[in-house]
């Protein structure tokens, strides 16, 4: 509770003197001004983020959260349980998606076992085991986990920037929780009061009656826990789990620490919302990535304000698209350190 504290009191605004140096130098580049669009809105945030013009994102660091969902005996979602642990060690194994991308990339990869139910057999050094409980409870008719246990995750999200942030110059997240797109669902839902229907989608890949039935849960869920009168760490206690919380702790540590977090699809950007609902100056730190095909991802992005670069049709999660994305900071960050003013390039060629 106290790290959850000090933490929301550390979280400051951007570096409004190194923005305005950070475009004027775009501004006096050879180039037609605001021509490089979101590259040079990405240069500009990340100076506003170190209160430097010139910043580097070669020591990248990619935290995947897994949990396990009560809401799942529901049949809200199309796959076992099971998934959740494997599909995770999977990714510690490098033939997961995320695991090839990472390191195709060259992004370190951790794994964070905030509550998967069992859990992985085998150790991995880069795998925490960090669990609160083993699995939330059904939302359908329980509070999903206590305030408390909320908390604590996302203390342990908090934690773990901690502990890493010096080593990196920017993090992105991803999770992995069979059921997680019910819980998001429901998290946005109470966080914007959008209609359910421009909210929920098939997740994995649930069927049409299954699709009914998902919406059907979380209104009933919602109404169950008056999520519209309760506070956004509530919400995420309520209706949330522990991948929402914990990566919710990693946006709120990212800011105090003025460091740069990209958002990958649906869940990460959920706890993102809630991130910026709890703290809305976190959101200063958080660079959209993609564009999650779950139909969710445009009430989120309105939402958060936040535009997403990259439309590559995809729904996996993991943190796929945020880490898809590391090649176009690396581009953003080098074209402000590179680019030469027209009269310097008049200098050489003219
Ligand atoms: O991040 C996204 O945009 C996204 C969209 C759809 C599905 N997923 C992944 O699919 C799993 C959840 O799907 P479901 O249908 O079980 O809720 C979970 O492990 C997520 O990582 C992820
Ligand atoms: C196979 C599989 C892999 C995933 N990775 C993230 N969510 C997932 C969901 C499924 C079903």
């Amino acid at each position: 509770m106290k790290l959850f504290e000090e933490t929301l009191r550390s979280i400051g605004g951007l570096d409004k003197d190194a923005v305005k140096r950070a475009q004027a130098r775009l501004d006096s580049r050879m180039k037609p001004k605001g021509s490089l669009g979101k590259l040079e809105r990405i240069a500009v945030q990340f100076a506003g983020i170190t209160g430097k013009v010139f910043n580097k994102a070669d020591r990248r660091c990619h935290i995947v959260a897994s949990a396990d969902n009560g809401v799942i005996e529901e049949g809200v979602s199309s796959c076992p349980l099971e998934f959740t642990e494997i599909v995770s060690e999977a990714m510690l194994n490098e033939i997961a998606a995320i695991g090839i991308l990472c390191k195709s990339i060259g992004v370190d990869f951790k794994l964070i076992d905030i509550g998967i139910k069992g859990g992985i057999k085998r150790d991995y050094p880069n795998l925490h085991i960090e669990k609160v409980k083993n699995g939330t409870a059904n939302l359908r008719n329980e509070p999903a986990m206590t305030r408390e246990e909320c908390i604590e995750a996302i203390e342990t999200g908090i934690r773990t920037i901690n502990n890493l942030k010096d080593n990196y110059d920017i993090f992105s997240n991803g999770e992995m929780g069979i059921a997680n797109t019910t819980t998001s669902s429901a998290v946005l839902y109470a966080l914007t009061g959008e209609d359910i229907e421009l909210i929920v989608g098939r997740g994995g890949g649930l069927s049409d009656e299954g699709l009914l039935k998902k919406k059907r849960v979380i209104k009933e869920a919602c109404e169950l826990h008056k999520v519209m009168e309760i506070d956004p760490v509530d919400v995420v206690a309520k209706v949330g789990g522990l991948d929402i919380a914990c990566m919710t702790g990693m946006y709120l540590g990212a800011a105090a620490a003025k460091k740069p977090m990209l958002v990958d699809g649906f869940i990460s950007g959920v706890a993102a919302l809630a991130a910026s609902k709890i703290a809305p100056l976190s959101r200063d730190y958080m660079i959209a990535t993609h564009k999650s095909e779950e139909p969710g991802m445009k009430v989120l992005l309105d939402s958060l304000e936040l535009d997403a670069m990259l439309h590559m049709d995809m729904r996996l999660g993991e943190g796929t698209g945020a880490v898809l994305a590391y090649p176009v900071i690396t581009g953003a960050l080098e074209i402000i350190k590179k680019m030469k003013k027209v009269d310097e390039v008049y200098e050489l060629f003219a």
